[in-house]
Order: structure tokens, then C-alpha cells, then sequence
């Protein structure tokens, strides 16, 4: 029997492997971390991640061909396999700070690898590097003076948090490259023989390492650039009475932009986009392309721009101030069907409405008070690093609350926020949470979600990103 081995029991980790187990049942998968409540969860009825589907794909595989264990080393030295899936951060201190891939976990997990095979293995990289990451590794694993082969494959992964599971069983694509010689060669058929248990064959696409490196890198910088370039759109639309949502519709139509991730948005958050720009960025900027680095800084710049716009609009329609008053923020993970909240938006937004003074009631349906507590007062790049490293959590902060239903959240409030796109959200009884707020009473929408026409004939004074404004906004610009 195959033995394959994850190090990393995360977002990406978890299902993924789930997901091989389930397709390959010949296959012995086993998932390993240094976190043990992370495992101590993944062995549990409550997953330590919340993913639509995830749980079912798991209860049919654990304990038959799935495993989760802290026993990195012995379920290592056993694989013939090896995908590593820890955390690449934004590094926080020196040379690249703020940039930079941190690498740190990467390369303790391939210094062990190495001191603990005792045969042959594939190493498969399944975490988002910098290109020519594979170069280190390898130069890693083969300094062990221990005889054993050691072939590195790039497979980085595509998932989106919240489709994760409809995303693997039937992915856009699956990325394979690796060195072009037979032994490279060879690796990149196993792989391939695993996906092809459930991916068509001509979905499996195979490149040498440094395309496979790169791709993904490429690919996130393409996506996010979207979202800027339609957010940046929406500013233009709010100053000439366009309607985004129109525009979006009409430009997607083309065939060759396509009506994809063009919905106008507060920001685009979660872990990677942000992160994978600025390690693109610093990669062009090592390699003396400075105006190629500076484009891409526009894409954060822009997204940055779209948080901070929304906050002053929100401010400023409230006669310039937010002071003491209380704002309902409804939804606080980054996107609806996940509980992640790695770069959320909600926290720019919740942080710079605090620094306004007001005072916050958040709710949202994944996200724990514990981890809201910990976004709004920990540093950016802290949370990218395991949890086990993060500092602890400060009981609470005086102006938040944290509750546990919408209509309680928006109960007196001056103003609601939407900030993720909750399916909840758009059934809420907007008539029954106009009646118990404060008049005049204000909605932003920052996913362009709610019908706006039926709230303001509700009595609402609504902001929607890239629509037509209020009459009310109109007499109270928001300076950016
Ligand atoms: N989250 C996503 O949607 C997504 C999608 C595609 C790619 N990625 C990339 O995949 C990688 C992992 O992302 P994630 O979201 O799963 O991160 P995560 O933080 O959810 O999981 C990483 C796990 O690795 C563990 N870990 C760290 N060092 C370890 C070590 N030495 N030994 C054993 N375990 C160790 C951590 O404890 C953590 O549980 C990153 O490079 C990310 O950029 C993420
Ligand atoms: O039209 C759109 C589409 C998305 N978003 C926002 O963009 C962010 C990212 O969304 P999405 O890409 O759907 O989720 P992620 O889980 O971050 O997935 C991205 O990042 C992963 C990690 O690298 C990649 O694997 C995926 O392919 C890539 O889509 C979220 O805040 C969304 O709300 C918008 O604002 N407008």
C-alpha cells in the first residue's frame, strides 16, 4: 500500500488529503501536526475547520484509509510520499520584512524529512513558496549523507476556502512540475496516477519546477488584480452615478474577461492573496524589476484604498462622526462559508471605526469572540504564523462586543456594516431591524448584497459599494 504523508493539518492539509483518501481508497493518508489541539480536532466531531461537505468526506474516510496524528517523525519516515502544507507567513522581521516568504517552517519540516528518512521519498510541495524554493529543499535533503533519493515535486494548490470541497473533486486544473530528468520525470507520473483517480487526465497539467513555482503565485496576482481593478472601478462609479454592478455585467460578457470575480467588494482578504503579492513583489524586486514591482504593489495599494474609503464613508454620512455610537457589523470571517478571518476586510474596517471611537457589536456565524478579539488587537502578520506561536488573547476590548444573532447586534444601533456576504444576511426582517435602531438609521453594504431599493423605501439611508449614492451621501462626500 501507498503511504502518503502530510505535514501541515490546515486549510489546505485537512482537505486535500481528505479528499485523496477519499478518491484513493488503496491509499494510507496521514495527516500530521505539531499542533495537537489542531489534530486533537481533526480526530474529533468538530473539525478544527469549517468547510461546506468537509465533514462528510471525512467521517467516511477516518480510521479507514485517513489518519491524523502529532506523530510527525514516525508517520514521515514511513511515507513514500511526502506533501508539506505548513505555513508560508509574510516575514515579519528582517531581511524582506513585510514581503518576503517566511520559509522558517518550510525548512524545519524538510531539515526533518532529511534526518528522519531512512528511504526513498517524493517530497511534494503543497504550501505557496517563492520560485525556486524547490532549489533550497533539495539542496536540504541531499546534504543528509545518508544515500537516500529524495525527488521534489511543486503541487500547489488551487482551492478556494468555503468551495474547498467541490473545488477538489473537480478542479479547474491540477499543477505538477517538477525537474526534467528521469527521475523528475517519474515522480510527476506517481503524482499523476493519484490525481487521475478522479481528475481527467487532460486537467493534469505538467511543467518543469519553476512554472509550477511561479504559476500559482501568478495565478493569485491575476485574481486579486481583478478584484482591484473592479473596486477601483466602483470609486469612478460612485463619483459619476455609473452603477458597478451594470459595468460588471457588461465588460464580463466579453468572452475574453469573462463574468468571473468581478463583484465589487469593501477588499478582497483571506490568507493568500495579499500574502502571494508581496512575495511577488519582493521576488521582481530581487531581481532588479522594479516596474513590474510596483505594478503589482498597486493591486494591495488599491484593495487598501477600498477599505479605507469605505470607512470614510461610513463616517462621514454620520455627520462626520462615530463617536459613541453604536455600529451593528454583521459578518467578520473574509468570505461566507468559512470561519477564516486571516486579512479580513471586517478587521480594517472594524479597527479604523474603533480609532473613530465608536462602539461595535459584531456578529458573525463561524466566528468565535476569542478570534475576533485576537484580529482587532493583534498585529497583521502575527496571525499568519501557527497558532502556537501566536500571542495570547486579551480578554476583551472596551468599546466590542461580541454576540451571537444578527437582530441582537443591529438592536439600537445607528448604523449596520455588512461586511461578508452570509447567505443569513439577505433573509433578515430589515423592517423589524429598522423599527428598533436609531433614526436616521444607515446601511453599508460592503458586499453588494441587499436589495437597496427595498431598503430605502424601508426608510434606510443605504451605502452600496459602486452604486448610485443616496441623496443623503451626496451632501456629505467621503474623501478617501
Ligand atoms: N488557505 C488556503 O485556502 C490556501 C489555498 C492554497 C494554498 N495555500 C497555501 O498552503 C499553505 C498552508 O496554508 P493553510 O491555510 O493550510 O495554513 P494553516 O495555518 O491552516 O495550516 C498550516 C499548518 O501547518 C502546521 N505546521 C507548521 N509548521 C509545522 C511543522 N514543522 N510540522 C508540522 N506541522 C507544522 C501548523 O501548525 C498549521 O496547522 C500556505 O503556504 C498557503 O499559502 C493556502
Ligand atoms: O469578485 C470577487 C471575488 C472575490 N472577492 C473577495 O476576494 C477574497 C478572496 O476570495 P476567494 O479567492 O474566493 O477565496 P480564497 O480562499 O482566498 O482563494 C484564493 O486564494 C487561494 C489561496 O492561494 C487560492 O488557492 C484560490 O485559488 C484563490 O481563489 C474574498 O475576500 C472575497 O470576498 C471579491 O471581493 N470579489
Amino acid at each position: 500500500m501507498v503511504k502518503i504523508c502530510c505535514i501541515g493539518a490546515g486549510y489546505v492539509g485537512g482537505p486535500t488529503m481528505a479528499v485523496i483518501a477519499l478518491k484513493c481508497p488503496k491509499i494510507a493518508v496521514t495527516v500530521v501536526d505539531i499542533s495537537a489541539p489542531r489534530i486533537n480536532g481533526w480526530n474529533s466531531d468538530h473539525l478544527p475547520i469549517y468547510e461546506p461537505g468537509l465533514e462528510a468526506v471525512v467521517k467516511e474516510c477516518r480510521g479507514r484509509n485517513l489518519f491524523f496524528s502529532t506523530e510527525v517523525e514516525k508517520h514521515v519516515a514511513e511515507a513514500d510520499i511526502v506533501f508539506v502544507s505548513v505555513n508560508t507567513p509574510t516575514k515579519t522581521h528582517g531581511l524582506g520584512a513585510g514581503k518576503a516568504a517566511d520559509l522558517t517552517y518550510w525548512e524545519s519540516s524538510a531539515r526533518m524529512i532529511a534526518d528522519v528518512s531512512k528511504s526513498d521519498k517524493i517530497v511534494v510541495e503543497k504550501s505557496t513558496v517563492p520560485v525556486r524554493t524547490a532549489e533550497a529543499i533539495e539542496r536540504i535533503l541531499t546534504h543528509n549523507r545518508k544515500k537516500i533519493n529524495f525527488t521534489i515535486l511543486s503541487n500547489p494548490e488551487f482551492l478556494a476556502e468555503g468551495t474547498a470541497i467541490k473545488d477538489l473533486f473537480s478542479p479547474d486544473r491540477v499543477l505538477i512540475g517538477g525537474r526534467e530528468t528521469p527521475e523528475g520525470q517519474k515522480a510527476i507520473e506517481t503524482l499523476k496516477d493519484i490525481y487521475a483517480n478522479w481528475v481527467p487526465k487532460e486537467k493534469i497539467i505538467c511543467t518543469n519546477l519553476w512554472s509550477g513555482e511561479l504559476s500559482k503565485l501568478a495565478a493569485n496576482a491575476f485574481l486579486a488584480q481583478r478584484i482591484s481593478s473592479v473596486n477601483a472601478m466602483s470609486a469612478l462609479c460612485e463619483a459619476t452615478g455609473a452603477d458597478i454592478s451594470e459595468v460588471s455585467h457588461s465588460i464580463g460578457t466579453d468572452s475574453r474577461i469573462g463574468p468571473k470575480f468581478l463583484n465589487a467588494s469593501v477588499g478582497f482578504g483571506g490568507s493568500c492573496f495579499q500574502k502571494d503579492i508581496m512575495n511577488l513583489v519582493y521576488i521582481c524586486e530581487c531581481n532588479g524589476l522594479h516596474v513590474v514591482a510596483n505594478y503589482w504593489k498597486q493591486v494591495i495599494k488599491v484593495n487598501d484604498y477600498q477599505k479605507s474609503r469605505f470607512v470614510n464613508r461610513v463616517v462621514a454620512s454620520m455627520f462626520n462622526t462615530v463617536a459613541a455610537k453604536k455600529i451593528a457589523v454583521l459578518g467578520f470571517s473574509f468570505k461566507k462559508d468559512t470561519g477564516d478571518t486571516r486579512e479580513a476586510p471586517a478587521i480594517d474596517v472594524c479597527k479604523g471605526l474603533l480609532g473613530d471611537k465608536a462602539r461595535l457589536s459584531i456578529y458573525d456565524p463561524q466566528v468565535t469572540e476569542d478570534q475576533i478579539i485576537k484580529d482587532l488587537s493583534m498585529k497583521k502578520f502575527d496571525k499568519e504564523q501557527p497558532a502556537h506561536l501566536q500571542p495570547p488573547s486579551p480578554t476583551s476590548i472596551k468599546q466590542v462586543a461580541v454576540v451571537w444573532d444578527a437582530y441582537t447586534a443591529v438592536k439600537d444601533a445607528h448604523g449596520v456594516c455588512i461586511m461578508t456576504e452570509w447567505d443569513e444576511f439577505k433573509k433578515l426582517d430589515y423592517q423589524k431591524i429598522y423599527d428598533n435602531m436609531q433614526k436616521p438609521a444607515f446601511l453599508f453594504d460592503g458586499r453588494n448584497v441587499m436589495d437597496v431599493g427595498k431598503l430605502r423605501k424601508i426608510g434606510f439611508i443605504v451605502y452600496s459599494i459602486g452604486k448610485p449614492l443616496d441623496p443623503w451621501l451626496k451632501d456629505m462626500p467621503a474623501v478617501a
